[in-house]
């Protein structure tokens, strides 16, 4: 059988007054992510880590933040139609695991409805599906409440 990883980056500036959308789950916080779509930097990240494991490039190129049609697009259909490409080249996700870097809020109460819309979206079980989340002790642009994070990573195998 054969098996691929791939990793995912993302990053988004936290703004008074906007969103804060993680995993298609709105977290009421008075900050959220400036961004073109939904800002949702948790899917950004894993659509980036299913994408780059089939080798078919990152989100940008396939839903580019110049385009209007992207603007406040919910991220959990750009996962799906990342995944659809996934598919399409004949891979299926053995399983994700993903980090999110968030001073604040504490984001833990949200993590198993994350994982369902995740698993929802992809038409995988949650059993595939793992979320965690972290500060950075006050450390940098997340301690300092500026920015956040997501890291993704991913394993496909070849149907
Ligand atoms: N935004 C966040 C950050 C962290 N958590 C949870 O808190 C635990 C402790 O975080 P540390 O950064 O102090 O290690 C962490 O394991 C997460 O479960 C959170 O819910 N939301
Ligand atoms: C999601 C897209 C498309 O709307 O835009 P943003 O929401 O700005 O997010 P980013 O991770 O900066 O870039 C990926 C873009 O394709």
């Amino acid at each position: 059988m054969q098996i691929r990883t791939g990793f995912g980056y993302d990053v988004h500036r936290l703004a008074e007054g906007e969103s804060l959308i993680l995993g298609g789950v709105k977290i009421e916080h008075h900050k959220g992510t400036i961004a073109h779509s939904d800002g949702d930097v948790l899917l950004h990240a894993i659509s980036d880590a299913i994408l780059g494991a089939a080798a078919l490039k990152d989100i940008g190129t396939h839903f580019p933040d110049t385009d209007p049609k992207y603007k406040n697009a919910d991220s959990l259909d750009l996962l799906k139609l990342s995944y659809d490409l996934v598919k399409k080249k004949g891979y299926r996700l053995g399983n994700l695991d993903a980090t999110i870097a968030l001073q604040q809020p504490k984001i833990k109460p949200f993590i198993d409805q994350m994982c369902f819309r995740i698993a929802e979206a992809l038409g995988e079980p949650t059993e595939k599906i793992s979320v965690k989340a972290t500060t950075t002790e006050k450390l940098g642009f997340v301690g300092r409440e500026e920015g956040v994070e997501a890291y993704a990573s991913v394993i496909i195998q070849a149907i």
